[in-house]
């Protein structure tokens, strides 16, 4: 079994760092090498090493350029020029072994997840080429701060998940720049019940049916719960990927023999 993190979320919300910690933490942690693919043809740079770059294939600059379109109408173009070269991203991607480990850095435009097709068929690829697959949904906590916020950022997590039909998590990221002493719990733990009643008080009462219908949603998707991604924080990484479902769902082991983690060796000194 091959693994693999699609990773997607909107722009700017930390997709690209997140890639970048996971690859440092597989090698430094995990003694294990992880494979980060650029998915993303409007990317412009990013602090991972990058295995595979969809931008060799094509790029939005070169779209726009060539056949003057705009950047949304580029990238469309670029995914669909992808989806009909599904087979460059094949040979990318070949001569992974059992046990190999790929993040895909995902373009964030919604109309990917909701009613383009090309994500889904990379993952029909994938799964076809013996890669367990599960998608990280990233949202910036900054935008998650008010309840209406919340509840959008979650449907848009909702429609990736429903659309590509992969074990998903939520990562909630630059956790690091809320106000010291907030209390991130209350955003990871998502208590629905405790949106709605915001929600109640903030928005106008002919939206409270929808709200309840929405907030039941979440609820049976288990949407509301987060992961709170801190890059500041040394042990996050640890935390992280030690725990029993990321461990299950991600396939996140370490390599026999390899260092323990910091939290563990903090663990061991106390
Ligand atoms: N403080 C802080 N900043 C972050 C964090 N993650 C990302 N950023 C910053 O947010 C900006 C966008 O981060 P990226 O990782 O490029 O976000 P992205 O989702 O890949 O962006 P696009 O690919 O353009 O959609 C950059 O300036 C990052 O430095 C974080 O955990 N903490
Ligand atoms: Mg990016």
């Amino acid at each position: 079994m091959k693994y693999a993190q699609f990773v997607m979320g909107p722009a700017g919300c930390g997709k690209s760092t997140y890639c970048a910690i996971i690859q440092e933490h597989f090698k430094v942690a995990l003694r294990r090498t992880c494979r980060v693919v650029n998915l993303d043809p409007a990317a412009e740079n990013f602090a991972y090493d990058c295995y595979a770059d969809v931008r060799d294939l094509i790029s939005v600059d070169d779209v726009m350029e060539e056949l003057d379109y705009g950047p949304n109408g580029g990238l469309v173009y670029a995914m669909e020029y992808l989806s009909e070269n599904m087979s460059w991203l094949e040979e990318q991607i070949c001569d992974a072994l059992d046990d190999d480990y790929y993040v895909f850095d995902c373009p964030g435009q919604i109309e990917l997840y909701s009613h383009l097709s090309v994500m889904r068929e990379v993952v029909d690829m994938l799964q076809n080429e013996d890669f367990r697959v599960a998608g990280v949904y990233c949202i910036d906590v900054n935008f998650i701060e008010d309840s209406a916020k919340f509840l959008s950022g979650a449907l848009s997590a909702l429609t990736a998940m429903v659309n590509l039909e992969l074990p998903h998590i939520n990562v909630l990221t630059k956790c690091d720049l809320l106000p010291e002493g907030a209390d991130v719990e209350r955003y990871v733990e998502g208590d629905s019940e405790a949106i709605l009643s915001e929600l109640r008080t903030s928005m106008h009462p002919r939206y409270r049916k929808l709200n309840v219908a929405l907030g039941q949603v979440l609820e049976e998707y288990s949407l509301v719960s987060f992961v709170a991604l801190n890059r500041d924080d040394e042990a996050w990484a640890d935390e992280l990927t030690s725990s029993v479902a990321w461990d299950g769902l991600l396939g996140l082991k370490r390599r026999q023999g390899a260092a323990r983690t910091s939290s563990e060796q903090n663990e061991n000194s106390e």
